[in-house]
């Protein structure tokens, strides 16, 4: 698997965090659980979880990067010892040039961390409650709390929403509403934990917008954990991967999914039932092939790494199309794909 590790690490990232510009620095950073399991009746075996084992990389300032990779893969630990909530079992870590473990509170100053499963804000206060506590706790200057906050609630649509109280909002209200919650501070570097999680397309979308706009306008750097595709291919030019507390690729999302042969799936539903279709490669693109039909609905397979434009319009060329869309290939199929691929 090492050998695996340093084949596909770096494919097709050339170029990006090299030593220099580490804004977020980690060398060899590990992070070992022991925990104790049942072995009998009466008997507890002591054990060691190698959540994260070794992993080493540098983010630049004004990156937007996603760090993906299945369950249990050692994620959300990496995420809990960048923002200083654990402490590295080995290796070393700086994030700003603050080392977060030792000097917690005022990293907290610099950072903005946005858990989609949990929330940060309280949940019997209307939101503007919530923010007001938060003014107070990082002594945020006046001028710039309103500054921040006006533009949080144009941009993420909480006008309406401030003096709602929190355990009334829908998910997706609530995700915006603890999106602006990380950033009144203002802060340099944002961690977002599956940000879009059990968020409606319309919501994601706008998720999706403000974080584009915040990188672009403001030059925050975001490390970005999700385990939807679409998420990174909206907003990240970098992804890494992790599996087993290792980094198995540091890229492009193109080259990730080139490295593992992965496909997308459009699926189109046409005026009738007709047989699969079949576009064969031609000089303006790839081909794609039928994998399922069903009535009218088809599922056609296309490279990953290929745009879909091109082959959505040579379909509604030929064909009598009502209505399409595209599929991802999921996280763990792409990951599971590298490893068969692997020498
Ligand atoms: N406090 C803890 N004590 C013991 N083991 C832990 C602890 N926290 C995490 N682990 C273990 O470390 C490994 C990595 O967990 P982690 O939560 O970082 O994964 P993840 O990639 O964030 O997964 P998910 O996508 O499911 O959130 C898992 O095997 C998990 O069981």
């Amino acid at each position: 698997m090492d050998g695996f590790a340093q084949e596909v690490t770096g494919a097709g990232g050339d170029g990006f965090g090299t030593l220099e510009d580490g804004f977020i620095t980690l060398d060899g950073l590990e992070k070992v659980f022991q925990v104790r399991r049942r072995a009998g009746l009466l008997r507890r075996e002591r054990h060691e979880v190698r959540a994260v084992d070794g992993i080493s990389f540098r983010v630049a300032r004004g990156e937007m990067v996603g760090y993906i990779g299945p369950n249990g893969a050692g994620k959300s630990t990496t995420i809990k010892m960048l923002t200083g909530i654990l402490t590295p079992s080995g290796g070393s870590l700086r994030v700003a040039g603050i080392d977060p473990s030792r000097e917690r509170t005022r990293l907290a100053h610099r950072i903005g961390v946005v858990f989609g499963q949990r929330t940060t804000l309280w949940w019997d206060l209307p939101l503007r409650d919530s923010y007001r506590l938060m003014h107070r706790m990082y002594r945020i200057p006046e001028g710039r709390y309103r500054e921040n906050l006006d533009r949080c609630v144009e941009l993420l649509d909480l006008g309406e929403l401030l003096d709602v109280p929190v355990r009334q909002l829908s998910l997706g209200q609530r995700m915006r509403g603890d999106i602006a919650a990380a950033l009144l501070h203002d802060p340099e570097v944002l961690y977002l934990d599956e940000p879009t999680i059990g968020l409606d397309v319309i919501s994601k979308a706008k998720v999706r917008q403000f974080l584009k706009e915040l990188n672009a306008e403001r030059g925050t750097t975001v490390l970005l954990t999700t385990h939807d595709l679409t998420d990174i291919e909206q907003l990240c030019r970098r992804v890494m991967v992790i599996d087993h507390g290792r980094l198995m690729y540091d890229g492009s999302l193109a080259g990730l999914h080139e490295v593992g042969e992965s496909e997308r799936m459009l699926v189109v539903d046409l005026e009738r039932e007709l047989p699969p279709i079949e576009l064969k490669s031609d000089g303006s693109g790839p081909g794609l092939r039928a994998v399922k039909v069903e009535g009218p609905r088809q599922w056609l397979a296309f490279p990953a790494s290929a745009s879909a434009a091109p082959l959505v319009a040579r379909i509604a060329a030929e064909y009598p199309l009502m209505d399409l869309s595209v599929r991802e290939p999921d996280i763990e199929a792409v990951i599971a794909r590298m490893y068969r691929m692997a020498p």
